[in-house]
């Protein structure tokens, strides 16, 4: 039933596809042939942009490339079409990495302006070539001739090129449901959150940028064969928007809405065409381009979520169900067997042994100094406290432990292995992760989506696997992992719910059940208490010394210093940046800088520092 539901757009798509031609005018296939092939370009910007986040302003350039690619290798080499198919598609591949490797770097705008010259210098350079053939392009590229059968009408090339925008379109969607697509949902989300649980977001970004090339090549491919001629405007900044326009007009959400941008895109072009000039004597192109900026402008406006958004509120009308499943019933008995699971799932070494160590490690922004050379060392089977008043550098030293920041100064270890100055996923990888003090939660997805991101480290399956569907024996697992950590840290009645919906206690502790989810070794809680309730600052106690018992390492942030005092083994202070005390809990109580400094803080920790210090005086 489930793999039917999945498959019936498909089949209704090929249905229509079929019919199409059938039942069309010659000029409105002819239209249909260029909503296919824009389609198939618009797919790979959807994965770019609706999965990797990443705008680009230069779509067309992998396009052309692929075009140009494919005229000269079948006019000048005379190479067989469906030889020169792969080549084409790999040239535009590689064009992607040799410039992607340094343009993801860039962030936000930087990117979409990287892009943008990008498919200036495409275009210059196939301008003035003459092995491109300047200004005038390549012309004289073949009808496609497969087995005999030449592909010559609008309606011979529709039905080739159906197929085409169907596997398309499945290999597309089935990656944003894979391991790789969840990933790179969490890195829209959250970036550090999902670096820190060992997401690796630059080798993510630059792999669909390069899928993304690669369908913007095959386009580009039918293009040159359709057209029979490439010239310099395929790589033009008008048909990069176009495609933008049909992405974001079809909706971000989705794959499909590339096929739906690029029918209304398709369909308000050949409208402006005729409408312009009336409405405006000898307008040009450019107007038309104007035109299409005006509608991407209102579309940002008034529809951000695109078609795809429309669609889904239809859908959800007619089907009378609300975004929010609701909560089943609450977990029996959590913290049972499955936590144990969870926990013996953890690597760690001997009680005892030091699995994180801090030594000399500084921080400077300018003028303030938020650490001064801190040292400290975490055992297996430890919960160690920082506390301090306010900008003290917890959260600092925090940052700077998981690869967040690097250092100024100083070095830290995890399990022996250096990580100062490595991205958050290799110290993640090494079994140290972290939850925030301002959530990080994944909402683009439910309680289990954010899960799932967890187990990204304990699965394999890639961009490959992830589109060919060879992953389903894998996604079971995480899937019934998944689970298993959410019934172990009693949210498993909540797991179908949109993390959005959860109040901000149990957002918190979908954060701490998912970085639970990594089984890390070292265990980094920054104000885990923090808008939770009486009841569940006692369960993620009792949690916490289960934690503990395990032999996984905890350094705990907590604002709550009762809570601390009770639960940790050993207490850190700091104070402006600096470590002022550390010892057991009932040392650190009585230390008179530690008073000194809580002094004129939060009156409650005030209170219970200074009640704790009375207490050991009498
Ligand atoms: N990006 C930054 N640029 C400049 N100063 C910063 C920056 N980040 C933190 N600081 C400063 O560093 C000091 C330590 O900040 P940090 O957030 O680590 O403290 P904290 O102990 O976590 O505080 P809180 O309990 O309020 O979260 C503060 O004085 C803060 O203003």
């Amino acid at each position: 039933m489930g793999r039917l539901r999945v498959l019936a757009p498909y089949l209704l798509l090929a249905v229509v596809l079929t019919i199409f031609p059938m039942v069309a005018s010659t000029s409105l296939v002819n239209l249909g042939v260029y909503v296919l092939i824009f389609t198939i370009a618009a797919i790979g910007l959807s994965l770019l942009m609706g999965l990797a986040g990443q705008v680009s302003l230069g779509h067309a350039a992998f396009f052309a490339v692929g075009a140009y690619a494919q005229a000269i290798l079948v006019t000048r080499y005379e190479v067989p079409m469906l030889l020169a198919i792969p080549v084409s598609v790999a040239a535009a591949m590689l064009v992607a990495l040799l410039v992607g490797l340094p343009l993801l770097r860039l962030r936000g705008h930087f990117l979409a302006l990287a892009t943008l010259g990008l498919g200036i210098i495409v275009t210059v350079t196939v301008r003035e070539l003459e092995y491109t053939g300047g200004t005038s392009g390549i012309y004289g590229i073949p009808k496609p001739d497969l087995g005999g059968r030449v592909y010559n009408t609008p309606a011979e090339y529709f039905w080739l090129l159906a197929p085409v925008v169907l596997v398309s379109l499945a290999l597309a969607a089935k990656l944003t449901r894979s391991r790789t697509g969840r990933a790179l949902g969490a890195v829209n989300d959250s970036e550090v959150a999902a670096e820190c649980l060992g997401v690796n977001t630059f080798a993510l970004r630059l792999r669909v940028f390069v899928l993304a090339a690669g369908y913007a090549g095959l386009a580009g491919v039918f293009y040159a064969h359709w057209l029979a001629v490439v010239s310099p405007e395929a790589a033009n900044f008008p048909l990069s928007v176009s495609f933008l326009l049909m992405v974001v007009l079809g909706g971000l959400g989705t794959v499909w809405g590339a096929l739906t941008g690029a029918i209304v895109v398709e369909a308000l072009d050949e409208g402006m065409r005729d409408l312009i000039p009336q409405v405006i004597p000898g307008a040009s192109g450019e107007v038309q381009l104007l035109g299409f900026g005006v509608v991407l402008v209102l579309v940002v406006i008034l529809m951000p979520g695109g078609l795809a958004q429309l669609w889904e509120t239809v859908r959800g009308r007619l089907a009378g169900r609300s975004a929010d499943p609701g909560a089943d019933e609450p977990d029996d008995a959590p913290l049972g067997p499955e936590l144990d699971a969870l926990l013996a799932e953890a690597d760690v070494p001997e009680p005892g042994a030091t699995v994180l160590q801090v030594q000399g490690v500084t921080k400077r922004y300018g003028g303030v100094t938020a650490l001064s050379e801190l040292d400290l060392h975490v055992e297996a089977g430890e919960i160690v406290a920082l506390i301090g008043p306010n900008g003290a550098g917890k959260t600092t030293a925090f940052n700077i432990i998981t690869g967040v920041l690097p250092p100024t100064d100083g070095q830290v270890e995890v399990r022996g292995t250096p990580v100062t100055g490595q991205q958050p996923h290799v110290v993640a990888g090494l079994g140290a992760t972290r939850t925030f003090q301002n959530l990080q939660v994944f909402g683009s997805t439910t309680v289990r989506g954010n899960i799932q991101v967890a187990r990204h480290l304990r699965s394999r399956a890639g961009v490959v696997r992830g589109m060919l569907g060879l992953d389903l024996a894998e996604e079971h697992t995480i899937a019934r992992d998944s689970d298993r950590v959410l019934t172990a840290v009693g949210l498993g009645h909540q797991a179908e719910r949109p993390i959005t919906a959860l109040s901000f206690g149990q957002q918190r502790q979908v954060e701490v059940a998912r970085a639970l989810a990594l089984a890390p070794t070292v265990l980094l809680l920054d104000e885990p208490m923090a808008g939770l309730s009486g009841a569940e600052r006692e369960h993620l106690s009792a949690m916490l010394r289960r934690v503990r018992e395990a032999g996984i390492a905890v350094l705990l942030v907590e604002h709550d210093v009762g809570a601390v005092m009770a639960l940790a083994d050993r207490v850190a202070v700091l104070d402006d940046g600096v470590l002022i005390a550390l010892g057991t809990p009932a040392e650190v109580r009585v230390n008179p800088a530690v008073v000194a400094a809580y002094l004129g803080v939060d009156d409650e920790d005030q209170q219970v520092v200074q009640a704790a210090a009375e207490e050991v005086q009498q």
